[in-house]
């Protein structure tokens, strides 16, 4: 961000895990945010997911290109109003391939793939909302997840590939910072166990948090 007293570094924190401080400017952000506000709005928008055992996320979420439920994808909002997902912009799947390009630069070519972006996940975290470890497994492809994130500040906990405890990092995610796992990391867990509340950027006007991941499904379009 610009105006910081210590400039943050882009880090690999995992090989194939990298994290680029401050990579959308604030007009970028707040395009982003926009198009989310618009995305929340029904039908297909912003949902609360229940999970099998019963428990329900602390997050709020809505998906674009295909919708996610636990555990799969589909074309419609199968565990909400029914309705057809809202569609996948082509400016996303651009912007995908740009931070992918960013994130990795020579490495991890053979990762980038062809195949075109074509999910986004986008979560709203208020002041009290997290995310267990976990990892993005429902995707058929191999192609790295791009992290986005707005607003408040968080703790992203990245884990390792074999179970959700250690050895992680934690990493403090703040709002334009994008984070990309692919490659030897694609299957990591990792999770957001607290956001600091009242960091968003005042300029922004967001109260919360916003993350939105972009991903290859994989899956046969029809
Ligand atoms: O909010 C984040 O930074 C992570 C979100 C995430 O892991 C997911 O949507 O699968
Ligand atoms: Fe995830």
């Amino acid at each position: 961000m610009d105006g910081e007293l210590f400039p943050r570094p882009r880090a690999e924190v995992a090989p194939g895990a990298v994290h680029v401080p401050g990579w959308l400017d604030m007009s970028a952000q707040r395009r982003l945010l926009d198009a989310c506000r618009a995305w929340a709005a029904p039908p297909a928008g912003l949902r609360t997911v229940r999970m099998p055992a019963g428990g329900e996320m602390s997050v709020r979420s809505v998906c674009l290109g295909w919708h996610w439920f636990p555990y799969g994808y589909a074309r419609t909002v199968v565990d909400g109003d029914g309705a057809p997902v809202k569609p996948f912009p082509e400016w996303l799947g651009e912007l995908a391939r740009d931070a992918v390009a960013d994130a990795y630069g020579d490495a991890y070519g053979q990762e980038q793939g062809t195949e075109p972006y074509d999910i986004a996940l986008v979560n709203f975290y208020d002041g009290k909302a997290r995310m267990g470890m976990h990892r993005d497994s429902d995707e058929k492809s191999g192609a790295p997840v791009v992290s986005l994130s707005l607003g408040d500040a968080c703790v992203f906990r990245f884990g390792n590939v074999s179970d959700r405890g250690r050895p992680w990092t934690d990493v403090e995610l703040r709002s334009g910072d994008l984070f990309v796992f692919g490659g030897p990391s694609r299957l990591a867990h990792h999770g957001v166990p607290r956001t600091f509340p009242g960091t968003a950027p005042p300029a922004l006007g967001l109260d919360g948090r916003l993350n939105v991941t972009l991903r290859v499904s994989g899956l046969i379009m029809g």
